[in-house]
């Protein structure tokens, strides 16, 4: 739609609804709900997990390594201490939900039971998904999780262990939600034939979205590994990154699990958030094409500076994958991943791609320190790399977040039920005067 009197109009009106940005140091009004020092505005407690990029020593900040705690234990462990079992991220799942470690009896129980509610529900996906092919996957997903509302004859049922049983249901059941999104995306935008696997009880959820999304449903088990790590250290980050909070704020209406995720969903679509993956994948692509993978420092610095002044890729000014709210040193899952990485690329003759990566990190945060801007990378940055080199396909980056941050979702969902439980609603400063209303023929 382009209308020339609303965009006449639309001009005309910033006479009358301007804000001076003095006024927000004024009334004290924090952007972002962000501290002046760039700290984050404390909007809850929690002990679900905890993200650690800087400590105040005398009321400053200083900034220090990432650390990333799933309910205290720290994310490293967890990767490094799941071995070669196939169901790491079955296991983080349980700790965040139950806030330990599941015993050999307890993750048994837990990943059967998420098994028993892989499939969905019948003619789920000729009714909700193969009539409505969505374009972006993001928004199928939220179609679809709002569709399974009407499956759920107690879906109003708020109570924190009802909302419990039907988070892990819905947790089952997005793998398939998310690759058929895709499938039929492909199906109906691409003309491609249709492939639809069921999900295999047998299978972890990581091994089911490779068996799911390829053809042949053939996958390694070194593939499914490294899709299990992705979706372990995506699982959680606290209760202030916008999807949870997001979540949380949705549900102290005491509106239903279907919604709130829905709306976590819509959250992490944005690229500043989750959809920062796909994009930090399709900026390094049209970074790569321009000026090659055997770039120089100098090629790059000019590129990254194109991108600051708006002038490549999307014109954001964003280097996407670097800058985060909390992390300011390191982001310990971007540390993680560029070690699998760094090993999957070398098996898989992709060395020049790594290396391309690597430099082009170490240029970015430079040529953006001498901006006066020290920023940590992070986790967006290198998981396009891995999700590429496992033949995952760019539009599946982002919901494949979603299957994995759905665990923490549900998890703060239900301890700010439990020990908060107040609606959200923090207050904002009329800046507007009050005017005499004029009757129309006076105007
Ligand atoms: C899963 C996740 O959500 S991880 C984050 C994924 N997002 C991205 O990778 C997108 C790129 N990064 C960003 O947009 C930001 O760094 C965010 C949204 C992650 C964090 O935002 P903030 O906490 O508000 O940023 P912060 O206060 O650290 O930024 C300070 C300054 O650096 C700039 N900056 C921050 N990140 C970047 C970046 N990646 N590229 C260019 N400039 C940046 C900001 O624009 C700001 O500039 P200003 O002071 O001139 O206005
Ligand atoms: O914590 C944040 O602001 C962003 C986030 O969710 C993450 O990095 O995983």
């Amino acid at each position: 739609m382009n209308n020339f009197f609303i965009a006449q109009t639309f001009g005309k009106s910033s006479n009358f609804t301007d804000i001076p940005n003095n006024l927000f140091k004024e009334y004290n009004v924090k952007k972002g709900l962000r501290n002046e020092d760039g700290t984050g505005v404390r909007v809850g407690l929690t002990r679900v997990s905890d993200v650690v990029g800087y400590e105040i020593e005398d009321g400053k900040k200083v900034n220090v390594p990432g650390k990333l705690y799933y309910r205290g234990i720290e994310i490293s462990d967890l990767v490094n201490g799941k071995d070669n079992s196939r169901f790491g991220f079955e296991e983080t799942s349980f700790l965040l939900l139950f806030g330990y470690l599941p015993s050999k009896k307890e993750l048994r129980e837990f990943t059967s039971l998420l098994c028993e509610h892989y499939n969905l529900p019948d003619e789920f996906l000729e009714k909700n998904m193969l009539r409505t092919p969505s374009r972006n996957l993001m928004n199928s997903l939220q179609k679809s999780i709002l569709a399974l509302y009407d499956y759920d004859e107690d879906a109003d049922n708020t109570d924190p262990y009802q909302t419990l049983l039907k988070g892990i249901n819905i947790l089952a059941k997005l793998p398939s939600l998310a690759v058929y999104a895709y499938q039929c995306k492909i199906h109906h935008y691409d003309r491609e034939s249709l492939i639809i696997h069921y999900p295999k009880p047998e299978y972890s959820m990581a091994e089911n979205i490779l068996y799911m999304l390829r053809k042949d449903g053939s996958f390694t088990q070194q593939e499914a590994d490294l899709l299990d790590i992705m979706l372990m250290i995506h699982a959680d980050h606290g209760g202030g990154n916008n999807s949870t909070f997001t979540n949380v704020v949705i549900s102290s209406t005491g509106t239903d699990i279907y919604s709130s995720s829905s709306a976590s969903i819509g959250s992490l679509k944005g690229p500043k958030h989750g959809g920062a993956n796909i994009r930090c994948s399709e900026m390094i692509t049209a970074i790569e094409k321009e000026i090659g993978v055997k770039a120089t420092e100098a090629q790059m610095k000019t590129v990254i500076h194109k991108i600051l002044a708006k002038d490549f890729y999307d014109n954001s000014g964003l280097v996407y994958g670097l800058g985060h709210a909390v992390y300011t040193v390191s982001d310990p899952r971007a540390d993680l991943l560029k070690v699998c990485c760094e090993k999957l690329a070398k098996e898989k003759n992709r060395e020049d791609e790594y290396e391309f990566l690597t430099k082009f990190e170490k240029v970015a945060k430079s040529c953006l320190a001498g901006n006066g801007k020290s920023l940590s990378n992070n986790v967006d940055f290198y998981s396009g790399f891995a999700y590429n080199m496992l033949q995952i396909p760019e539009d599946m980056y982002t919901p494949l977040f979603v299957c994995s941050r759905m665990a923490g979702w549900l998890a703060h969902n239900i301890e700010n039920k439990m020990y908060d439980g107040r609606i959200m609603r923090p207050a904002t400063k009329y800046v507007g005067e009050t005017i005499p209303y004029r009757k129309r023929e006076e105007r």
